[in-house]
């Protein structure tokens, strides 16, 4: 039979275009649009991408987008210093490091630097506790578009057993934790995890978020469960592929998502939505 597609693409661009019709609304009331500050430090090619996929997204969105590409010899400093100076200004209301940072920048600081208020990415600790402590400000955008996708299956998560394959902080240990706020009984695998097929054989829920291609095999899937791969690998052909197995999980699950054009770009539309909030909590 084969499970049905959660079209990344699709929701996200829904997203973007409910943002846009908010943003419109406002500024025709008189107030300013939201501005996204994006700092890009060296010259990583995946992450150009992203963050010109990100400066795309907030032109249909109606936001103002302020971009920082900088050198990979910025230093530590220098960047703590455009933070703060991005933290201080009132025409700012999102600020978003492109991760990962050069080595020498140490990014657990540049995370906890960003005013929390204006950590529209849901990295620094503030966000990342309050999660925790079911009182979401600002949610890690992956997770959240994970949540978003899964709500559109219109599976009750309530009681499923979740098995979350990564405990990466931007990708696993904030979807356990988004996972348990929908009241699933979850279980986080790492690389220390004993048993991970029977894991994965016992979930009605597998979310992957480890970056390693096809990791998660298609026939550990439980019948009917819903798989969602946050994995983008790009292979040596230059395709890009997921973490899991994806031609034999979609024979088995009800539901999957693509790579490319899953998980991905819902990255981008939750960081609009959480940019548009941002700028509505600072500026009510
Ligand atoms: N500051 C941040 N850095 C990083 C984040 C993040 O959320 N905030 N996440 C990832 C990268 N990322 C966003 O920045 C991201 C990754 C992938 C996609 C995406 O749409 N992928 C497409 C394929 C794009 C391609 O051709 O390469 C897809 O899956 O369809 C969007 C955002 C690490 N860094």
């Amino acid at each position: 039979m084969g499970a049905q597609l959660l079209d990344g693409k699709l929701i996200s661009a829904e997203i973007i275009a409910e943002v846009g019709a908010k943003v419109a609304a406002r500024v025709a009331a008189g107030r300013r649009a939201p501005a996204l500050a994006v700092v890009l430090v060296g010259d990583d090619p995946a992450s150009a991408v992203y963050v010109r996929n990100k400066k795309l997204a907030c032109e249909k969105a109606g936001f103002r987008s302020l971009s920082y590409e900088l050198p990979a010899s910025l230093t530590e400093t220098e960047l703590l210093d455009l933070v703060r100076k991005l933290n201080e200004d009132p025409e700012v209301d999102g600020i978003l490091v492109q991760l990962p940072l050069p080595k020498h920048i140490d990014a657990d600081r540049v995370i906890e630097t960003i005013n929390p208020l204006k950590d529209v990415d849901g990295f620094h600790p503030y966000n990342f506790g309050r999660l925790a402590l079911k009182m979401p400000l600002l949610r890690p955008c992956t997770p959240h578009g994970v949540m978003v996708m899964l709500e559109k299956t219109g599976v009750d998560l309530v009681g499923k057993d979740a098995v979350v394959v990564g405990a990466s902080n931007i990708v696993g240990r904030p979807a356990a934790l988004e996972l348990l706020l929908a009241r699933a009984t979850v279980t986080v695998c790492h690389s220390k995890t004993r048993d991970l097929a029977d894991k994965v054989r016992a979930a009605d829920v597998v979310v992957a978020g480890v970056g390693i291609p096809n990791f998660v095999k298609g026939d550990w899937i439980k019948p009917g469960a819903i798989v969602i791969d946050v994995g983008i690998n790009r292979l040596d052909n230059g395709k890009l592929c997921g973490d899991v197995e994806f031609d034999v999980a979609r024979e088995r699950a009800s539901w999957i998502t693509p790579v490319p054009g899953g998980v991905g770009p819902m990255t981008i539309a939750m960081l609009m939505r959480n940019t548009l909030d941002a700028c509505l909590n600072l500026n009510p």
